[in-house]
């Protein structure tokens, strides 16, 4: 398909965050068209929930520099706060990696969102209980009625993660941004929450961004993937195109690891991530790269069309000087 004709409903331009000296994200590039899912990909520290955070505008003790324009709306990075206010669960919302630690401990879960959507749609209290019994059903819930009374603590994780799902829902944002429940659940809730997620964002047309540890599932279930490393997007585009006709070395790695060790997770090539007082100038790949030159640890490469074809932002693209 031709990415021009797609709308897009988020465009992240040279994102980068600073925490201190440290450079967290470095000129981060992405795009999301209307109704697709993009997954983030990359070992545990490469900044992909910072991405997720700094779109949402929730980061804390950062500077962050670059844009993310939402469709309509202009650049999330130079909002008014109180902009920001209205966008949050209506037009944007995020579903955290902990539910336990997101949701509030003091109040029962069906006030929680019975508040939001009073909040997001001005609904009555009694229209907003129908409201969220309905919501508490879509998201596998059972017993949604009863279950309005319970507090968090009284739910297993994984309802909490649904009741999560619920909130973020709430107000029919058409972005979602989803951190992978991590460690707190069992693989398989993990699993059947993360569908769950998809599965309910395509069917209202929303676009996703979700923080995946699992390849198999990232490259099954969404439309677009971005590799990051230490920072960078060293790979992005139609999932099977990353997938399989990948070019980037560190794309490569983490694919042989997931096929050699026979795992779904993600898990890290040999060697480890230079920390940030000693990370090279250009590629930050290049310490652990088989293919470096000698211009990979001064220059940074540029994100560029993986193949003469690839020509929209939508498209392949790659950043390296000595691809495959
Ligand atoms: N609140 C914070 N203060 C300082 N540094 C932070 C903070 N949060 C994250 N970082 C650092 O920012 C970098 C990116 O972290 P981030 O959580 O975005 O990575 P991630 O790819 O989402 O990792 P994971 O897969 O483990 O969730 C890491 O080096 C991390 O140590």
């Amino acid at each position: 398909m031709n990415d021009t004709a797609l709308y897009h409903v988020l465009s992240i331009k040279d994102l980068t965050v600073f925490r201190g000296a440290a450079k967290i994200l470095d000129r981060v590039t992405l795009a999301l068209a209307q109704g697709e899912t993009l997954a983030l990909v990359g070992e545990s520290g490469a900044g992909k929930s910072t991405i997720a955070t700094a779109i949402m505008r929730l980061l804390e003790n950062a500077r962050v520099t670059g844009s993310a324009t939402l469709a309509g709306e202009g650049d999330l990075l130079t909002l008014s706060e109180r902009k920001m206010v209205k966008l949050r669960g209506r037009r944007l919302a995020m579903i955290f990696q902990d539910a336990g630690t997101a949701l509030n401990p003091s109040y029962t879960v069906g006030r929680q969102l019975s508040t939001t959507l009073q909040r997001i749609h001005g609904l009555s209290k009694s229209d907003a209980r129908k409201q969220a019994i309905d919501l508490f059903t879509s998201v596998g819930i059972n017993d949604p009625e009863g279950r309005m009374s319970a507090f968090p603590h009284q739910l297993s994780g994984g309802m909490q993660q649904r009741v999560m799902v619920a909130i973020a829902l709430a107000g029919s944002p058409d972005l979602l941004l989803a951190d992978e429940p991590t460690s707190a659940l069992d693989v398989t809730i993990q699993a059947q929450i993360v569908r769950l997620i998809l599965k309910l964002t395509r069917e209202r047309g929303a676009s996703c961004v979700f923080v995946l540890h699992d390849l198999a599932l990232a490259s099954q279930a969404c439309d677009r993937i971005a590799v990051l490393y230490a920072g960078q997007v060293v790979e992005s585009g139609p999932a099977r195109d990353v997938l399989e006709r990948h070019r980037h070395p560190y794309t490569k790695q983490l694919k042989s690891c997931v096929l050699e060790i026979g795992a779904k997770d993600l898990v890290a090539p040999e060697g480890t991530v230079p920390s940030h007082d000693q990370m090279p100038n250009g590629c930050r790949f290049c310490t652990r790269c088989p293919r470096a030159v000698a211009r990979c640890a001064d220059e940074t490469p540029p994100l560029v069309p993986a193949r003469p074809t690839a020509t929209g932002p939508l498209d392949h693209h790659i950043a390296c000087w000595n691809p495959e």
